[in-house]
This record gives C-alpha cells, sequence and structure tokens, in this order.
C-alpha cells in the first residue's frame, strides 16, 4: 500500500476528520499485494464486496465495494464511466456537487451524499470514499473470488479492472470497536422492495391489477417462468411496510421460509442463512437446524427455539424502530407509476414517445397527451421523484445487534428487549445499495413493468379456466 501526505500515521479518527472535512477520496493507492487482505463478502447485479481480514486501523470494520462489467456488455452494469448524460445533468441540476462530479464514481457517491441521505436519515447512510487501486489490485481480487461466486453470476460480470477506484464503506454486518477483534454480532440484511400498491390515473385499465397486487408478487411469477427462481415467495412486501406488528412477523416468517434475495443473515460479519450473491431456495429441515445452531452464540434459548426468537428480535426492532416508514416515503416518490413517468421521460429527452406512438395519433388517451404539454420543469420533478423512487424500492436495509452490556445506559444505539429470551440487544439500522439508476433505464422499467404483467395476466388465463382467482392461483401454485 502506497501512502501519500495525510496518510503516514493512520488511525480510526482520520477516517471521521476525513469524512467530516468532506474528503471521499484517499490518497492512497491499494496495490497486488493488499489484495491478500480481502475476502469475498458478497455480490449483486452490479458491485462485488469484500471484507477486510487485515490490521490496518484504516480498514478495520470496512467493507470495499468493487464495481462489475460485464461479460456479454448487456448487464446491469454501468458500462459508460463518463460523468452524467446531458439529460442527466438537466435532471440532476439542484445537485451541484453531482453534476459538477469528475467521474461516474464521484457522481454516485454525492448521490447518495446529497440526494438520498437527506431522504433517508444521515444516521442510517454511510455513502462511502473512494480508494484508487491498480489495475493489479483487481485482477487479483477477480483471481481470488471467482471459485466463492454464484456460477450465474460469474457468467455475467466480472470484476471491471478498468476501474481505478472502489468504494470502502463501514461494515454493517459488525459493531465498530476499532479493534480486529469481533463479536457477538448477528445482522440481518432485508431486501423489502417495493412496499406500496400505485395508485396512478395513469395506470391503463387493462392493467388495473396494479391497483391490487404488488409488483414483487407479480414479478414472481415471471421469474419462476424464467427460471430465475424454483418456487414463488410467499413474502409480500405490503406485510413488512404495514406497520402493524402481526404482518411484520408475518412478513419476517416468509422471509425466512422463502429467502431467495430478500434475506440474509450474518454472525460476526460471516453468512449463515441466505445465499451469498444470489437467490436460495426454500428453507430445508438442514438449513433450519444449522441456523438454530449457529443462533447459540447470541439468542440464549433452547435448541428448537431460537429461530422463533431471533425472529422476534428482528420484528420487534422493524416495528419499534419505524425505519420502514422513512424507506415508504421515499418509495412513494413515485406517483405517476412508470405508465405515467415514461411519457414525461420522452419529454426530457425531446425524442417522440414511443408509448403514445402506438395509438392511432387521434386516439392517444387524453391524460398521456396532456402529460406531453407539462413545463419540461414538471417533467423533471417527475423523472426526478421516480428514479429517486425506485433507488428506495431496490435497496437493502442491514441491521445489526449485540447482546446490550448490564448498565450500559449512554449506549449510541437503539434498545431492544426480546421477551421470550429476556434479552437486550443494541441494534443500528443502515441502509445500503443506493445507487443512482441511469435515465436511460426509464425505457427498461416500462419494458419489464409489460411483461411482469403479461407474464401474471398468463398464469391467470391459464389458471382461471379452472375457476380460480389470480390470488388463489399464486396462493396454489407457490
Ligand atoms: O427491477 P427489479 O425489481 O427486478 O430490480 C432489480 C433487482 O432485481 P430483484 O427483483 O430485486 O431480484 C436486481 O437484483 P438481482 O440482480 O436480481 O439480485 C438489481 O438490484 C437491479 O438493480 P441494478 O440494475 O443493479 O441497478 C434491480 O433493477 P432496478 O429495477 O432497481 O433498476
Ligand atoms: N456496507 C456493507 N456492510 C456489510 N455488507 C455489505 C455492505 N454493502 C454491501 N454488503 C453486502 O454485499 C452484498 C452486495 O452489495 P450490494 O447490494 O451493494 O451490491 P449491488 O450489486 O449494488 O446489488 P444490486 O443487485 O441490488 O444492485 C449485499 O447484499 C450485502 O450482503
Ligand atoms: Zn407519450
Amino acid at each position: 500500500m502506497t501512502r501519500h501526505q495525510l496518510l503516514d500515521s493512520p488511525s480510526p479518527s482520520l477516517w471521521f476528520f476525513m469524512r467530516a472535512h468532506r474528503i471521499y477520496q484517499m490518497e492512497m493507492k491499494l496495490e497486488q499485494k493488499d489484495a491478500a487482505d480481502w475476502v469475498y463478502r458478497g455480490e449483486g447485479a452490479a458491485n462485488l464486496v469484500l471484507s477486510y481480514t487485515g490490521s490496518s486501523p484504516l480498514f478495520i470494520g470496512k467493507v470495499m465495494r468493487i464495481q462489475k462489467t460485464a461479460r456479454n456488455g448487456s448487464s446491469h452494469c454501468l458500462e459508460d464511466h463518463t460523468v452524467l448524460t446531458e439529460h442527466e445533468r438537466l435532471l440532476w441540476k439542484e445537485s451541484e456537487e453531482l453534476v459538477s462530479s469528475s467521474t461516474k464514481e464521484l457522481a454516485e457517491l454525492h448521490y447518495v451524499k446529497h440526494v438520498m441521505t437527506p431522504l433517508l436519515g444521515p444516521k442510517h447512510v454511510d455513502a462511502g470514499m473512494h480508494v484508487v487501486t491498480s489495475s493489479e489490485f483487481l485482477e487479483s481480487i477477480e483471481k481470488k473470488v471467482v471459485c466463492q461466486r454464484p456460477a450465474w453470476r460469474v457468467d455475467a460480470a466480472k470484476v471491471d479492472t478498468k476501474c481505478d477506484f472502489v468504494l470502502l464503506m463501514t461494515d454493517h454486518s459488525l459493531f465498530p470497536n476499532g479493534t480486529a477483534k469481533v463479536g457477538p454480532c448477528i445482522s440481518v440484511e432485508i431486501k423489502p422492495k417495493c412496499g406500496f400498491l400505485p395508485l396512478s390515473r395513469f395506470i391503463a385499465e387493462k392493467n388495473a391489477i396494479k391497483r391490487s397486487t404488488t409488483r414483487f408478487r407479480m414479478h414472481q411469477v415471471l421469474k419462476l417462468r424464467q427460471h430465475e427462481i424454483s418456487e414463488l415467495s410467499q413474502y409480500d412486501p405490503l406485510d413488512i411496510f404495514s406497520g402493524s406488528k402481526e404482518r411484520i412477523y408475518k412478513a419476517l416468517n416468509d422471509l425466512y421460509s422463502t429467502p431467495q434475495n430478500n434475506f440474509r443473515v450474518f454472525l460476526n460479519g460471516s453468512i449463515i442463512f441466505g445465499g451469498l450473491g444470489g437467490g436460495t431456495n426454500k428453507t430445508s429441515i438442514v438449513i433450519g437446524k444449522a441456523f438454530e445452531s449457529a443462533l447459540k452464540e447470541v439468542i440464549q434459548a433452547d435448541d428448537g427455539l431460537r429461530t422463533r426468537s431471533f425472529i422476534e428480535l428482528v420484528a420487534e426492532t422493524v416495528y419499534n424502530s419505524q425505519v420502514l416508514d422513512q424507506l415508504l416515503e421515499v418509495q412513494k416518490l413515485d406517483n405517476f407509476d412508470i405508465e405515467g413517468a415514461i411519457h414525461a421521460y420522452y419529454n426530457i429527452i425531446s425524442q417522440p414517445c414511443m408509448v403514445c406512438r402506438e395509438f392511432d395519433e387521434a386516439r392517444v388517451p387524453h391524460g398521456y397527451a396532456s402529460l406531453h404539454s407539462i413545463p419540461l420543469s414538471e417533467s423533471l420533478k417527475i423523472v426526478k421523484d421516480y428514479l429517486i423512487a425506485a433507488t428506495a424500492k431496490d435497496c437493502s436495509l442491514m441491521i445489526s445487534f449485540k447482546p446490550r452490556d448490564d448498565g450500559d445506559f449512554g449506549s449510541p444505539y437503539g434498545h431492544i428487549h426480546i421477551k421470550s429470551t429476556n434479552q437486550n440487544f443494541d441494534y443500528k439500522v443502515n441502509f445500503i445499495d443506493l445507487d443512482l439508476k441511469p435515465l436511460k433505464k426509464m425505457e427498461t422499467y416500462y419494458e419489464k413493468d409489460k411483461k411482469i404483467l403479461n407474464a401474471y395476466a398468463q398464469m391467470g388465463e391459464t389458471k382461471h379456466m379452472k375457476g380460480n382467482t389470480s390470488m388463489e392461483v399464486y396462493e396454489t401454485i407457490k
């Protein structure tokens, strides 16, 4: 590791100094030999995440988020590392730091810092910091982790070795104590997805099902058909966002039964439940037993009773912290639905509307035509809010718990008590994956919406012949 300037005598307080003074990029470079200290933690569609195992105080308690690049050029990854497009600069013009960013990576960081953090609360978001890397460092990481990655993720994308930055963030599966010694700490990662039913008047009558069935549940049918999942999830996002204790318990039980990519659990930073880097199947008895046993370190209950107490811990925290209320508000910035927002998108890019083009000129529904005569400022607001909501619908939250020491009254963390074991825990909640969605994705969103609806309608048609409603069908094929 090459250090310059500030970093001759690194200390944990330096990290806070840099954040406090808005120094988002460390004056250091990670070299090939540094790769030995980083191990695979997980990944999503766009990024690979590693955790630190070395002894440098600068990196203890941190994870590294590395961008991936598509193998076939058509993945989710941000292929284009130039800064925002002309239209994106227009869209985000109120966030000066974002539009004047010199690289796409810095734009992403400023988006989290200046757009998402004020909406979700600074207590729950860490925008992270960029660190320069050599391509040799990234190549070593790529080789080192390839065998731990899910095969389908390996086929889809690899580490982007041309990208010379990585993002360093707080490891939210741990509690900071400034040393390499961890634990006991248990954390849960939940990807709750969209928690409301759209009400927009721009939803076409033929798509009215969107007003009564969540996108998540309809999307499950498409995912099943495309073999992305092997069974339908029992989870319904409306439960976890409901504010009702009973329904939150139900959501947690359903997430536990069918975790897919919506639920994971880590013990002292290592995964003990759910799939690394992708989805996972229905929880089997074997997995259930192993999980029960892993919980021993933190849940003081007899064999067979720990999972239930763990679910109580998470459900009570979701209910008491009310953290999902804030997330739901941000998701609801999408109040036009993609069926309305898509027209505003074409106004912004000054292109003929591909949706209205499908209608005879005289038959364009009045509502859509009216969207094409609103001022540009309104179109910008509609699309900007839609994209912010898209980030909020795709992010995850990590809730971490550590047993609370008796008499610890000055703790900066939340406090939760579970009745079943009479235990007290400190907890903290953080949002992760608050990525900026590219403007050009609006067209993909429109197409995907149609695809999801078609798959759901087709399932309904097949089964309706037997006299069932779509909901009953969902329940029976689940
Ligand atoms: O469209 P969705 O709801 O499937 O969300 C995508 C996620 O699929 P999911 O349904 O959660 O399994 C998808 O997750 P997976 O790859 O399925 O784990 C990504 O998060 C994707 O975001 P991006 O392209 O990486 O920025 C997500 O795309 P966005 O729609 O958030 O842009
Ligand atoms: N700050 C963090 N602390 C602890 N674990 C993290 C952190 N950030 C990410 N992870 C882990 O790494 C995984 C992948 O990270 P992330 O969700 O950011 O990837 P992504 O490619 O952006 O995902 P998506 O497919 O949703 O776009 C997460 O699911 C989580 O398990
Ligand atoms: Zn239109």
